[in-house]
């Protein structure tokens, strides 16, 4: 950015002398404006790569255009291209654009959007991209969104030059028609009008095809950089136990769709309603009626201009004053959509729980709960959105008429032609169209913001849960060369602070196998997830030897969406083990049966007993063949002799491996070398205390 704030400098001392020797009120103007982006520019190190981008395009535009306008002033431009120079009024008002993406990085939405929209445009992967027309191509990812906006935004303001153009045709054109000025009238018609019409149709064609392209991979790239950032780690467990933000399914699916949508769906918009805005307030600052201050005889420079800006600004306050609550509301509203939603998943998770139960009523009083939440934050937004539109409606009809009221007396004692009404009329129109762009929006911009909230405590809280915890307060985990896995020195706690378990020292690798064993309630489980560093709250520390891999089968295993081979190979991907390998440990754990139906996609979790889902996670274990293996009652769906027939099995096929097992049963004893007894504390924790094991 510093070459371009360089360049743009110099061209703009070189515009102030240019203006200086010739006197030109445009050229000094360019300069002086020139200066201010130039610092901009400078300054603009510090913004988001986002907002640089428009920074960068600006800078470039007003050196094109400026160098321009400068030439032709100096009378240095070819004169066969004459009508081609550009004005300097071009460049003034992209420096302006310049300065103004500088002035608004300051605003703290801006800052907020730009902050999450910023990383895809920096993205330095490589992509393969087969953009039409081009053939297949490598280029960084960043760099291809990139100049897919710089293209966007070159292409829309391209099409604000056109309407311009268009608007010096109406004028043509009425006051041929008002002149019955034949070949004139047919002249604008199929030379000027067809013309820049085509172009307009053709252009607006690519510019869908170009902004598809670009809102689909930005899209792409931010689902999969939020899930992949929510599921590292395990942070997904960690932010849910943290509580810091619901449905994070509705954050990763549509928040980043509305973000992506809403952010190119205002920022392109946005700047051509203002180079709209800017272009015809010329055009009607230009056009002089001889209207007076009242009681004097001083004519009001530039009344129409006036006259559009004061009642277009009164319109967007009011708009504003009126439409404030919906941002709120929109918040709310997405938030009991997401929770009605989550109610419907988990009763299709549970339908067997709760067809068992016959908890069908119940389920249906809580789904109306939920969904008379969604109503009665509907009608609030229902009711907020009437007065909206019932002012936004109004103002829109007044519209049409007002430069009319405006203009007719002035057309009726001859002081204006018809030509310059309609372009008038046509200006104002376009003035006020794009002042009232903020009013028109205000209901996408309300929930806009709400999805900008969604996605900045989203990230909040995937930060704060992936940040390491000040000084002592967390478990550590070390890696220790040779070491033995083992906890020391360690207090777990629940999430409100509680303790629950506290481990003086608990070393796990001397024996074989080992049975973790306890009253309900005393924190087995918390120190197995622990253990494997899913659980946050606490202090102390856990030793892993270095490289080891351990594994933990829980209670109710989780069966993937997809085939039953995948299921098997989970976490591992459904190819990762010969087809021999998955049936002979499937044989193990007398799974032979399903065998025929590896290949089958079903919902593998509500088909199978729960005896087999917990006999198919031992398989898992069996093909990954860990150096730990942690069972938290991962058997305790199985009759005894089964039970003891699949330690067995554990046994023979993984004799490297470490066991360590939670279970009620007494029969569990005797298959394991040690016992660890959770022995009640008088604070009311539980500790780990090594008992000698039961003769076999
Ligand atoms: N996310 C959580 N938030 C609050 N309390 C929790 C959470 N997870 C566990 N607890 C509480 O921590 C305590 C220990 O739970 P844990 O599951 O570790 O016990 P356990 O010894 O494995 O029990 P069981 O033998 O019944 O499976 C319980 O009182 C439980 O209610």
């Amino acid at each position: 950015m510093r070459p371009l704030s360089f360049a743009v400098a110099a061209l703009a001392v070189i515009a102030l002398i240019a203006g200086q020797q010739s006197g030109s009120g445009g050229l000094l103007g360019l300069g002086g404006v020139g200066l201010l982006l130039a610092l901009a520019i400078y300054r603009s190190t510090e913004i988001a790569f986002f907002l640089k981008i428009f920074s960068g395009i600006f800078g470039t535009e007003y050196v094109v255009f400026g160098a321009g306008a400068v030439l032709a002033q100096l009378g240095v431009w070819p004169a066969g291209w004459q009508a081609l120079a550009p004005p300097a009024s071009l460049a003034t008002t992209v420096a302006i654009f310049g300065v103004l993406i500088y002035a608004i990085s300051f605003i703290p939405v801006i800052q907020r959007i730009a902050r999450i929209a910023s990383p895809y445009y920096e993205a330095t992967e490589v992509t393969t991209s087969r953009l039409w027309p081009f053939g297949p191509f490598q280029i960084r990812l960043g760099r291809l969104a990139v100049l897919l906006l710089v293209f966007l935004v070159v292409l829309n303001q391209a099409q604000v030059g056109i309407s311009l153009r268009l608007s010096f045709f109406n004028r043509d054109f009425y006051n041929a028609i008002q002149e019955k000025d034949a070949p004139s009238f047919w002249y604008q018609l199929i030379y000027v009008f067809s013309l820049w019409a085509a172009i307009w149709v053709v252009s607006s064609l690519i510019e869908i095809f170009a902004n598809y392209t670009l809102l689909i991979r930005w899209r792409r790239w931010m689902a999969e950089k939020y899930s992949h950032d929510w599921l590292s780690n395990a942070t997904h467990y960690r932010v849910s136990l943290a509580g810091t933000a619901d449905n994070p399914d509705q954050r990763i699916a549509e928040d980043t769709r509305a973000f992506v949508n809403q952010t190119y769906g205002f920022a392109l918009p946005l700047l051509s309603q203002i180079s709209t805005l800017v272009s015809f307030s010329i055009i009607l600052w230009s056009i002089k009626i001889p209207i007076t201050i009242p009681g004097t005889d001083i004519i009001i420079p530039g009344f129409l201009l006036w006259m559009a800006l004061i009642y277009s600004i009164a319109a967007t306050w009011i708009t504003h004053l009126i439409g404030k609550p919906l941002i709120g509301l929109e918040f709310e509203q997405e938030r009991r959509e997401a929770n009605f939603r989550f109610s419907l998943a988990r009763l299709r998770e549970y339908s067997e729980q709760i067809a068992l139960m016959r908890g069908e009523g119940s389920e249906q009083k809580h789904l109306s709960e939920r969904f008379g939440d969604i109503v009665t934050n509907f009608y609030r937004l229902v009711w907020r959105r009437i007065k909206l539109s019932t002012f936004t409606s109004s103002y829109n009809q007044a519209n049409v008429v007002v430069p009319y009221v405006l203009l007719a007396p002035h057309y009726f004692t001859g002081l204006i032609t018809l030509g310059i009404m309609t372009q008038v009329a046509s200006a104002f129109d376009r003035v006020q169209t794009a002042m009232s762009f903020f009013i028109n929006s205000y209901q996408s911009i309300a929930s806009y913001l709400a999805s900008i909230n969604r996605l900045t405590t989203f990230e909040a809280a995937i930060a704060q849960a992936q940040a390491a915890p000040a000084g002592n307060r967390a478990i550590h985990h070390t890696r220790v060369p040779g070491g033995e896995l083992g906890v020391t020195g360690a207090t777990l706690t629940l999430p409100d602070g509680r303790a629950i378990v506290r481990v003086d020292n608990l070393n796990l690798g001397d024996a074989h196998s080992t049975l973790v064993i306890g009253p309900s309630g005393s924190g087995k489980s918390t120190l197995f997830r622990a253990i494997a560093g899913i659980w946050p709250f606490g202090e102390g520390k856990v030793g892993i030897p270095e490289g080891a891999h351990i594994m933990l089968l829980p209670q109710r295993p989780y069966l993937p969406q997809g085939t039953l081979r995948a299921a098997i190979a989970y976490p591992a991907t459904e190819d990762a083990y010969p087809d021999s390998a998955v049936k002979e440990a499937m044989a193990k754990v007398k799974l032979s049966h399903l065998t025929d139906r590896l290949d089958e996609v079903d919902l593998w979790g509500q088909r199978l007993s729960g005896g087999e889902q917990q006999r198919l996670a031992v398989a898992r274990a069996l093909l990954a063949k860990p150096d730990w293996l942690f069972l938290d009652e991962a058997t305790a769906s199985l009759d005894e002799k089964l039970e003891g027939e699949i330690y067995d099995v554990i046994d023979r096929t993984l004799p490297e491996t470490k066991i360590v097992s939670i279970g009620h049963r007494s029969t569990l004893r005797e298959m394991h070398d040690e016992i660890v007894m959770m022995q009640p504390n008088a604070d009311g924790t539980y500790s780990p205390t090594a008992m000698a094991a039961e003769p076999a």
